[in-house]
Parts: C-alpha cells; structure tokens; sequence
C-alpha cells in the first residue's frame, strides 16, 4: 500500500497550522509534508507533529526572497554563501522535525546564464549532499514545469537525470512531482520504471488543474499507485494539490488508500 503524506501547504489550508496537523491526523494521512515551515519555530513544530503522532517526511530549504520572485538558490551563481546559510537552518529544521528529506530549490535563471547555473547548481548541490549525510538527510531535486513556475532552472525530468549524474553523489536523489512530469514530457510509466531506485519523494495532483488526484485528471493514479507499490517504492506520496471545494469532500479518491 503506497505510503500518502498530506501537503500541509496546500490542504486544509482554511485551518491555522496546529489544526491542519490534527485534521490530517483525524482522517487517517501518517506522515506529513510542508513547503516552507521557517515561519513556526522548530521545537514547537516539532512538538504539534509528534504530539499527533505523524512524521514529518519533507520539506523545502529556504528559498531566497520568495515575495520578490526566488525559487531556490541552489542555481543562482554569486549567491553561494545565502545558499549555505539556508542549508544549516534547514538541516537545523530536519534535526528537529526528524525529517529525513529535504528539498533543494535550483532558482530562476536567466538563459544567458545557463552555463553558470549549471556549475554553480552542482557544487552547491554536491556541498549540501555532504553536509546532509552527516545527518543522515537526503538531498531532493525536483523539476518543476514552466507554466506554474516561469523561468526555473530545472523543468524537466530528464534534466535532473543529467544533474544527478554530473553530481554523482550517493546521498542526492529526485523529487518526482508527477503533476509537474506530465505537465512537461508525459511518459510517466517509464520514467518511473526506469528511475524508481533514485526517487526518494513523489507528489501528485490531477492534470489539468492541479486537483486531486482523482477521475477527473489526464493522469491514471490509480493505475500508477498500483504500479509504484508493485516495484516496491518505499518513500511517501505527497498530496501536494489544490483541493477543488474543500480537503476533507476531496478525499473521496483516498478512500482505497486508507484515508479521508
Ligand atoms: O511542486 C512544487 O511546487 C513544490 O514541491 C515545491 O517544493 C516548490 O513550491
Ligand atoms: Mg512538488
């Protein structure tokens, strides 16, 4: 049975964060995921996730001035040391939260800079592999499609199948954020069967519309569900979606998985 982690920055969304934990407690999610948790203390977030019995399994570095338009920094040559302060809060964070994964955002990048990126993108992503070992945290690239996120670095999956081979880094895997894969390429049984052993983390909404993953989508989830249990992936599935009416009448697609 795939393992489901309810995405606290995107579902129940109409409850302050303590009541977001409980509500994904009540209908049944076991590990929870958040994008950027920097606004609640460390040890009290941890506290509200323990005491609720759940795990954290994902979240995001900090991303640079997101209110002014950053994605990450991870790409952004000339702002390494940022980037590096961000990885000790984040790692700080995930020492806390027990969180076993975290995300690192590339960043916007003007094409002309490309090259740059590239580099800076591999020893900045080389240097945060290295640190989080040491903690026992992976390091997570995802692509992330260009209509949602104009300009970001890395758009495509094959693209970070070339970063991880340049980075070649034993404690660096993929985040398959399926919404964002069929958005860009499609094929998204074979990149899963060709790639499952360096994805540590999947999300999934519907496409169009970036809903729940349900019916009412491009994308066969419960055809993939059943797919990605049958090669035995053993990381979450984060519900990272826009609920169409509210989270809780949205779970009706969960219902097989245990949850809602
Ligand atoms: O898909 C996304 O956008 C997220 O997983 C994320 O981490 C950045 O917003
Ligand atoms: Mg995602």
């Amino acid at each position: 049975m795939p393992r489901f982690a309810a995405n606290l920055s995107t579902l129940f969304t109409d409850l302050p964060l303590p009541e977001r934990i409980t509500a994904a407690k009540e209908v049944g999610f076991k590990g929870v995921e958040i994008q950027f948790p920097y606004h609640v203390d460390a040890a009290r977030l941890a506290d509200m996730v323990a005491c609720a019995e759940l795990s954290m399994v994902l979240f995001n570095a900090p991303p640079g001035d997101w209110e002014a338009g950053e994605r990450g920094l991870a790409a952004v040559p000339g702002r390494e040391q940022e980037f590096r302060d961000g990885l000790e809060l984040a790692l700080h964070y995930a020492e806390l939260l027990d969180c076993p994964r975290l995300h690192v955002m590339a960043g916007i990048v003007d094409e002309d800079d490309i090259d740059a990126a590239f580099d800076t993108y591999v020893a900045n992503l080389a240097y945060a592999a290295d640190e989080a070992l040491a903690q026992d945290v992976k390091i997570l690239i995802e692509p992330i499609n260009p209509v949602d996120m104009p300009g970001y670095f890395m758009t495509r999956p094959e693209d970070a199948l070339t970063v991880l081979e340049a980075v070649d880094h034993k404690n660096l895997y993929l985040q398959y954020d399926l919404y964002h894969a069929q958005m860009v390429q499609g094929g998204l049984t074979d990149f899963l069967e060709a790639n499952m052993a360096r994805i540590a983390h999947m999300q999934v909404a519907s496409v169009p519309g970036r809903h729940e993953p349900d019916a009412n989508s491009e994308i066969n989830y419960r055809y993939l569900f059943n797919l990605i249990d049958a090669h035995g992936y053993n990381g979450w599935i984060g519900c990272e979606y826009k609920p169409r009416i509210n989270t809780r009448t949205g779970l009706r697609w969960a219902k097989e998985w245990g949850i809602g």
